[in-house]
């Protein structure tokens, strides 16, 4: 693989939820050791995009690429980490933090007995999260905030190229937030690249490279966090014509 191919390239991408087209000709790169949030109000498509990108949801047309290959011929998951929006960890199955977390390093042991690498990358996603001394509770006792953690740390244990993300601070309280922030720092810090969902910048606003604001399945604007998120804190200091505006109204919020 050629060094300046994105992680994640579409281009044109269109998608159907039903009958219902969600995307209408989307265009989003990630490069290499890039942050990318996607911003945008309700159902401007932002899952739909992330769900898109990880196989979940086709694209009818356009194209798709991660690493430099079309999906179709994609075939390196184990490259990809994934944190779906806010579910739990446990949906009633007893099992405990570090089983949860152990999980996102299936791909990587390709259903050998893990090994003390493995072991090592599982324990070093708890601590990142700050939920290694929980590793042997049943994640059935873990707070929302809590289990958003073990979701992260599952992901980050398969020590990915790219982790993509929707929504990761829903319901977390702001000490999480924070924990979970300078996880995510450590790991861009290492050159993971990062799309995410988000709804507030919050706490993750100086890791992020780029901002997408999509509208109705499209992209409506790309900007710098900073931009977006003087905007959302000076609203009066925007033009009523300038496009910018827009996202004073919730896009942030
Ligand atoms: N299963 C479904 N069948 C049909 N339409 C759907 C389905 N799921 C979502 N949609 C519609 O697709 C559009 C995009 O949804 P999507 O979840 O991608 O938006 P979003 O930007 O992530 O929104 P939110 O900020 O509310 O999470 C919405 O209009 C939504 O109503």
């Amino acid at each position: 693989m050629k060094s300046q191919e994105p992680v994640i390239s579409l281009r044109g991408a269109t998608a159907s939820l039903g009958s219902r087209p969600v995307l209408r000709g989307l265009d989003l790169t990630v490069e290499r050791g890039e942050v990318v949030a996607l911003l945008g109000p309700n159902g401007s498509g932002k899952s739909t995009t992330v769900r898109a990108v990880i196989g979940q949801i086709p694209v009818t047309s356009g194209t798709l690429e991660l690493f430099g290959k079309p999906l179709a011929r994609f075939r390196d998951w184990r490259r990809v980490g994934y944190v779906p929006q806010r579910s739990t960890a446990a949906s009633g199955v007893p099992a405990t933090v570090r089983e949860v977390v152990s999980s996102g390093r299936l791909a990587r042991a390709r259903l050998r007995p893990l090994n003390r690498a493995d072991k090592e990358a599982v324990n070093a996603a708890m601590r990142l999260v700050g939920m290694e001394s929980r590793a042997g509770d049943s994640v059935n006792a873990l707070s929302g905030g809590q289990h958003q953690r073990v979701l992260i740390a599952r992901a980050l244990a398969g020590e990915p190229d790219v982790l993509i993300m929707d929504e990761p601070l829903a319901g977390v309280d702001l000490a999480s937030q924070q924990v979970l922030a300078d996880a995510l720092a450590e790991q861009t810090r290492n050159g993971t690249s990062v799309l995410l969902v988000l709804h507030e910048l919050g706490p993750l606003a100086p890791l992020i490279d780029r901002a997408v604001v999509l509208h109705e399945g499209r992209v409506e604007r790309v900007d710098h966090p900073e931009r977006l998120h003087d905007l959302a804190c000076h609203p009066h200091d925007t033009n009523e014509a300038d496009p910018a505006s827009k996202i004073e109204t919730g896009l942030l919020s």
